[in-house]
């Protein structure tokens, strides 16, 4: 089975601090995989690391074989990222972001015209198209930011706590959506704290403590997350 994601002994560092600390795991081309752990286990770092928004101190990451660190632009145009916190532009309407994914990642007219159609039907905003982030209620800013992640087909999406702030339709649509993605052979990192919702849909996980990999497996081999002790 060919990996589509490679994390190679990712070590991390900010201000002389280490914050992450030989990490190494793959994700396999059309499979998920949970990214889990406690608060501050470096969950999010390892994504900041992953896209290149966080500089790494040691190791590689390829996608598809390319390395963030011989082409950065190719690299990241095989990525898509779904954040927490919808991270839009207050000067673009909901159309324009979806206009600049498209054109971004070179997503056809009429191709970006259905998945706009398609997207803003299911997750109930069509009627947001020309409205500017600001008169948007906080889970709707989430329903456009995913939307412009699933617009293109890239090998790879990265989410950072999926149903944050959705709807429970909104919820289903997302992991039905998931689910064709991987069967279409797109692989998948997630962070959660909800793995029990994402249990079906992964196949495997990477459980982090302090920086390093605690565990990793199957997901139907993870026990769940013990209390942390406090000496950890
Ligand atoms: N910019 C930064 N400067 C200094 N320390 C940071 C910075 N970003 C993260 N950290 C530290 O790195 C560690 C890992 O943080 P990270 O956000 O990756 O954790 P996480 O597993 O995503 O946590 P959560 O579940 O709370 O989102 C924490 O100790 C955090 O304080």
């Amino acid at each position: 089975m060919t990996n589509c994601l490679e994390v190679n002994n990712l070590g991390l560092s900010i201000r002389n601090e280490v914050i992450l600390n030989n990490i190494s795991f793959q994700v396999p081309s059309g499979k998920i995989t949970a990214l889990v752990g406690h608060n501050g286990a470096g969950k999010s770092t390892t994504m900041k690391a992953i896209m290149g928004w966080q500089e790494k101190s040691e190791g590689e990451i390829k996608i598809k074989g390319i390395s963030q660190d011989d082409d950065f632009l190719q690299f990241k145009t095989l990525f898509s990222y779904i954040p927490e916190e919808p991270l839009l532009m207050s000067e673009l309407t909901v159309e324009q972001h979806f206009q600049l994914y498209g054109s971004s990642y070179l997503v056809s007219e009429q191709e970006l015209k259905e998945k706009i159609t398609y997207y803003t039907e299911a997750f109930d905003i069509r009627d947001k198209r020309n409205e500017f982030p600001e008169l948007l209620s906080k889970g709707m800013r989430q329903k456009v930011q995913t939307i412009c992640a699933l617009i293109p087909d890239v090998p790879l999406l990265l989410i950072d706590e999926p149903f944050m702030g959705l709807d429970i339709y909104a919820a289903q649509f997302l992991m039905e959506e998931l689910a064709k993605k991987k069967e279409n052979g797109t692989s998948i990192l997630i962070t959660t704290h909800q793995l029990e919702k994402v249990t079906d849909l992964c196949d495997e996980f990477v459980l982090l403590s302090n920086g390093q990999i605690a565990e990793s497996g199957q997901i139907t081999g993870f026990n769940g997350l013990k209390r942390r002790k406090i000496d950890e």
